[in-house]
């Protein structure tokens, strides 16, 4: 599992680094390192290095020291390098010398066009970590005439370092080279920071310095580590039994999904009660469908709410499975049905783990507000206000637990976004808290196989939730041909 730090933490482990470090040696390892990122995509776009030419936008900060020492080392490998100072006076000021000692050139207002025309690679100074909103209108108008590929300089310039977010005119960068650790803008908005380099500078930053991450991405052994393979004491009872109580007479097909995920992401039993039985049997002779969860047998986890319908009936199901002192993943019409019975909720004991599965619609059912810009503040509130553990779906699927922890899962493919592909991933859910794992890591692994599955079945082109319920094995096995691989799999 990969840790991801906020501003606030990274500059205060920052700080503590340079109390104790030569001035200037910190900034010109990351400047080193982005010099060393920049001749690699100078050799990449144009086959090489020596004689190419290099602008750099250098702000009023240590981000524009950065870039300005990067363009110094530049200089000394041959390169033509010329900078924009967007704030002259505030410039770095021992950066703003090694550049002209090196023999780089700064810009004038009248020549920025001719270089940023001429430009094979353009390095993104502007602002680092202490950015606060779009890029100004000098920043912008310099970056509206680039066409070079980008190289940010710690997080793209305009894009929220803690969110991601973007409001204004902003760095679409081609690359980035971060410092330190990876800031939540490098997992919530991959589209704008592009191929990112991590440098570790030696920051304290971990639970064994008081400092852990803010954010966590699961790596594939995570992952994998989730879908155990059986051993020969196993039998269909030890991996768990799934409970799936979904889908109503009308709407059978939920039901047919929820519990055909769960049979084709696990390998334990898998239970289905509810008016749909005949249907989920005859699409999947494996289950053992009863008519209502009163007649259903003992079950490990339940998986409850797509097509359960929102009245009575439904929350009386709901109310059921609550106290059975298992799991439960609310998913969908039990999501509502929290949102507009939440008496529901006192059927389940303090410590019966739940996990909810809202997308924005239903976050906003749920809370009485969509997540907004911050998802992860949104996400974290709201599984504080539950006692849940809330995978906020979305383009990166949120999974904050109760304590504060979040995941941020691999960008989900849009196809993922067809009718029944929640119930597919509350079925894999459902399948994985059967089997005991952790409800935080469990609803990570399942959004992360879920998103797999979706790219497996669209391959480019539309798919449908039952294709993503057929990918979902193959999702698995590529899991572990990475972890096999010893890939991180991001
Ligand atoms: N601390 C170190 O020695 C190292 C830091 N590194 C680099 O430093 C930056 C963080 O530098 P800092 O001086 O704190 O601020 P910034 O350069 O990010 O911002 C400067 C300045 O810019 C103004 N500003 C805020 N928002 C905007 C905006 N949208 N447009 C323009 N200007 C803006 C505001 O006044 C800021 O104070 C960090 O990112 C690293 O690149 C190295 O990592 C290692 C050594
Ligand atoms: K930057």
């Amino acid at each position: 599992m990969r840790g991801v730090w906020t501003t606030a933490g990274v500059r205060e482990a920052e700080d503590e680094v340079l109390a104790r470090t030569p001035d200037g040696a910190l900034m010109q390892r990351a400047a080193h390192a982005v010099a060393r990122r920049a001749a690699a995509m100078l050799t990449e776009h144009t086959g090489g290095v020596s004689g190419r030419r290099v602008l750099l936008v250098v702000g009023a900060g240590n981000n524009g020291g950065d870039a300005l020492w990067a363009g110094a080392f530049l200089r000394n490998r041959g390169v033509g390098v010329g900078a924009v100072l967007l704030a002259p006076e505030k410039a770095h000021a021992a950066g703003l010398a090694a550049f002209r000692r090196s023999g780089g050139r700064v810009v004038s207002e009248s020549d920025v066009p001719q270089w940023t025309e001429r430009a094979e690679l353009v390095v993104d100074g502007v602002v680092g970590i202490s950015a606060r909103g779009p890029l100004r209108p000098a920043a912008a108008d310099v970056f509206d005439r680039v066409t070079a590929p980008v190289l940010a300089v710690d997080l793209p310039s305009g894009v929220d370092p803690d969110t991601g977010a973007v409001d204004g005119p902003a760095v679409h960068a081609t690359a980035t080279v971060t410092f330190g650790a990876r800031k939540p803008v490098h997992l919530l908005n991959p589209g704008r920071c592009g191929d990112v380099t991590l440098v570790d500078l030696g920051l304290p930053l971990g639970a064994e310095h008081g400092r852990s991450p803010e954010l966590r991405q699961l790596d594939v052994a995570d992952v994998a580590a989730a879908w155990p393979v059986p051993g020969p004491e196993d039998d269909k009872y030890t991996q768990g039994v799934a409970g799936i109580a979904a889908g109503s007479a009308t709407y059978p097909g939920a039901a047919v999904l929820a519990a055909g995920a769960a049979v084709r992401a696990t390998s334990g039993m898998v239970r289905y009660a509810g008016p749909a039985a005949d249907e989920v049997r005859s699409w999947w002779p494996e289950v053992v469908a009863t008519g209502s969860v009163a007649d259903a047998g003992r079950v490990q986890a339940w998986a409850a709410g797509p097509g359960l319908g929102t009245g009575r009936d439904g929350c009386d199901v709901l109310a059921h499975v609550l106290g059975q002192g298992v799991p439960v993943c609310a998913d969908a019409d039990a999501i509502t049905l929290v949102a507009t019975r939440p008496e529901v909720l006192d059927a389940r004991d303090p410590d019966t783990p739940l996990v909810l599965t809202p997308h924005d619609g239903e976050f906003a059912r749920l809370t009485g507000d969509r997540p907004g810009a911050d998802r992860v503040a949104a996400a974290r509130a709201a599984a504080r206000r539950f006692d849940a553990v809330v995978l906020l779906k979305g383009h990166h699927t949120l999974v904050a637990a109760p304590d504060g922890r979040v995941l941020v899962n691999r960008p989900r493919g849009a196809w993922l976004a067809t009718a029944g592909s929640g119930d597919v991933l509350s079925g894999i859910l459902g399948g994985l808290l059967a089997a005991g794992l952790d409800p935080w890591l469990a609803a990570g692994a399942a959004a992360d196989v879920h998103a797999r599955a979706g790219e497996i079945a669209a391959a480019g082109v539309p798919t449908s939730a039952s294709q993503v319920l057929m990918a979902v094995p193959e999702a698995i096995r590529q899991v572990r041909a990475l972890c096999d691989d010893g890939s991180s799999g991001a």
